[in-house]
């Protein structure tokens, strides 16, 4: 599971991965200062955790994690290859969804490639060319499934119209994550990987002093993705990477106050990220581990189990489940089993967010 940072040059994408990440990016005050894509791991952050972890008292704690990937900045013209453009583009592809930083922040000493701070102005230069690199995408196939069609191959029919509506839809300046489906459309769709099918973020990058509240600049951002179906944060990303090198909690804890905010606001986005990604977690609680595990909502048992090791997918066979809430309140697997709490489940079983899990398996 991958979430890609997107922006124009020079808004703060590596800075904002630097605070997310333990992989350090170069960051500095000119356009293109990335090239190859950074990649990191982060942690979720989860309260559930610490409270498992008091009451079974193990070995160690893991939580889940997500993969980030910084990505080179995207100038006008990126869909025809400007600017390396293509390369830049097919790394957007490979991820599952985007964090998409705009730069909200006022300072004359940060180079601006379009030389004034527009937020809107510059959201709409990166929606431009993913979407003209989707229509791009979208022909080749309505091309490529057209022949087949005339022929009477029903299926590619059912493709070519279908994309034939989301053409002339994007035509308009539309993204595709806007489009309306249904069970019908929506695998056709989902298939070709486009750009702006993706979930997104948006993450206005602010200064110190607006880390709490936001500014003007914000709330042009909001206005103008009210109808989107995307999510909006606002973080202090330049103050925030700075915080996050200091070598303590308390120091942290000190500084976050001082900008008026209980966490970092890369909590925050970690918690989001997971969700647009459709991600929620179970976990196993034994005295060696207590653990976080990352699934997709809907998964089954033995899907789940598959996290763990692909055997315990082939060779499951039953698993324990106690709702997340049923440990907390009796303490221990013990007293849940004491309670007639646990519950055996089988194949069919959809893993509920925050179960705590036991696998029995055979191989
Ligand atoms: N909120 C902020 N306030 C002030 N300065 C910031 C802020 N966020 C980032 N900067 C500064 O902006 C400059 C560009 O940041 P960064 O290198 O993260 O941009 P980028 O989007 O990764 O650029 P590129 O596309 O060139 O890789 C850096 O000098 C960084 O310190
Ligand atoms: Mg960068």
């Amino acid at each position: 599971m991958k979430c890609g940072i997107v922006g124009l040059p020079n808004v703060g994408k590596s800075t904002l991965f630097n605070c997310l990440s333990n992989a350090k990016a170069q960051s500095a005050n000119y356009p293109f200062c990335t090239i190859e894509p950074n990649v990191g791991t982060v942690s979720v952050p989860d309260p559930r955790l610490n409270k498992l972890e008091k009451l079974v008292v193990p070995e160690r704690v893991l939580p889940a994690v997500v993969e980030i990937v910084d990505i080179a900045g995207l100038v006008k013209g990126a869909s025809k290859g400007e600017g390396l453009g293509n390369q830049f583009l097919a790394n957007i592809r490979e991820t599952n969804a985007i964090i998409h930083v705009l730069r909200c922040f006022q300072n004359e000493n940060i180079t601006h490639v379009e030389g004034t701070i527009d937020p809107v102005r510059d959201k709409e230069i990166i929606d431009i060319e993913l979407q003209l690199k989707d229509l791009d995408t979208i022909e080749k196939k309505i091309e490529k499934s057209k022949k087949a069609a005339k022929a009477g191959n029903k299926e590619d029919q059912l493709i070519v119209s279908v994309l034939d509506k989301l053409k002339s839809f994007m035509e308009e300046g539309n993204n595709a994550r806007e489009f309306e489906t249904d069970e019908i459309s929506f695998p056709v769709i989902s298939d070709l990987q486009l750009l702006t099918f993706k979930p997104i973020l948006y993450v206005c990058n602010v200064d110190e002093k607006s880390a709490k509240s936001g500014n003007e600049y914000v709330e042009k951002v909001k206005e103008k993705v009210k109808n989107e179906n995307a999510q909006v944060l606002v973080l202090a990303a330049q103050i925030e990477a700075d915080i996050s090198e200091l070598e303590t909690y308390e120091e942290r804890q000190v500084f976050l106050e001082e900008l008026g905010l209980d966490e970092p606001g890369v909590n925050r986005l970690i918690r989001q990220a997971y969700q647009l990604l459709n991600l929620q977690t179970y976990f196993t609680a034994g005295v060696k581990e207590v653990r976080a595990w990352t699934i997709q909502k809907g998964w089954t048992a033995p899907q789940a189990a598959g996290v763990i090791h692909s055997d315990f997918e082939k060779g499951f066979i039953r698993a324990e489940v106690i709702a997340y809430e049923d440990f907390i309140k009796y303490g221990s697997e013990q007293k849940v089993k004491e309670a007639g709490k646990l519950s055996v489940e089988g194949k069919e079983y959809i893993v509920k967010d925050g179960d705590v899990m036991h696998f029995r398996f055979n191989v």
